[in-house]
């Protein structure tokens, strides 16, 4: 399927943002208790670029998205070790400011969470907690917010409405455009898609290629033909005894058609579930 861009706003990013953006991973292991969820992984994932995360169910691809964010520190029993780098922080460090690196790393998930309030207050909550006080800078990013995911025209003059009314699709809209707000590096998605109908869905992808020009996007997604549509780059993950690793990363183009593993080769044209 060929995808047309929306159009929407790009953020144009600004000169000699370099290495912005960047994700390095390194030795990265997982543990629930005495479950090792993922073992060993090191990967570059680069820049302003989609980099797709797929593989079987189980194999930790969203355990590594709750490292990026640290939201792994939230699940009772987990733990993460290894070294993952924006830039020069090391955000599994123990003194990481998460509040910072919350900040650079926005998340997206896979069923739309807006707040049970209105639009305008699903921004203000997080704006304000993020340093944003005075109200018409909130306006401000709101606007440029939903002007980049589409949304301002069909929802910038109704912003006192319930988040809750909107449809699916637009609440995962508002999600990212909630995620954008803090003007993040870095957007980690964990199948936005899979509880949209396939109208929202190309809607969705359409503005993640538009997004890509300034954030680096890593999205988890079981969807093989959606990673192909979109992805620059793909990480297959695989398990071993209920312990996922990295199998394969390259180029989408590479993974597809010249893996390295016989498994790569298979899972990439759907031979194995
Ligand atoms: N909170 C948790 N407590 C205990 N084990 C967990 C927890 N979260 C994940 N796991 C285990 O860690 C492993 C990896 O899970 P994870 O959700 O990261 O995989 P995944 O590849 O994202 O799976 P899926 O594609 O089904 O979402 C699985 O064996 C899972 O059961």
């Amino acid at each position: 399927m060929n995808i047309q861009t929306t159009g929407a706003a790009k953020a144009v990013p600004p000169p000699g943002r370099g290495e912005e953006g960047r994700i390095r991973v390194e030795n990265v292991n997982v543990a629930y208790g005495a479950i090792k969820a993922l073992s060993d992984v090191t990967l570059s994932i680069p820049p302003r670029r989609i980099t797709a995360l797929i593989g079987p169910s189980g194999c930790g691809k969203t355990s590594l998205l709750t490292c990026v964010n640290r939201l792994i520190d939230l699940i009772p029993g987990a733990n993460a070790t290894g070294r993952i780098f924006l830039r020069k922080t090391d955000v599994l460090a123990r003194d990481a400011d998460l509040l910072r690196l919350r900040k650079r790393v926005g998340m997206v998930f896979q069923k739309p969470n807006p707040f049970p309030f209105s639009i305008r207050r699903n921004f203000d909550i997080v704006l304000t907690e993020f340093g944003v006080r005075r109200r018409d800078d909130r306006e401000k990013r709101i606007d440029e917010c939903l002007r980049a995911v589409g949304l301002h025209t069909e929802i910038g003059h109704r912003l006192d409405m319930s988040a809750c009314a909107l449809s699916g699709g637009q609440q995962q809209r508002l999600c990212i455009a909630r995620a954008l707000a803090t003007r993040p590096e870095i957007l980690l998605l964990d199948e936005p898609c899979s509880a949209l109908d396939p109208m929202s869905t190309m809607t969705i992808e359409r503005l993640l290629l538009d997004l890509k020009d300034s954030v680096t996007l890593v999205i988890v997604t079981h969807n093989l033909s959606q990673a192909r549509r979109i992805a620059d780059e793909c990480a297959l993950f695989w398990t071993e005894c209920g312990t996922g690793y990295l199998l394969e990363h390259g180029t989408m183009a590479d993974l597809t058609d010249r893996p390295k593993n016989q498994v790569t080769a298979d899972y990439l044209h759907g031979r194995v579930a």
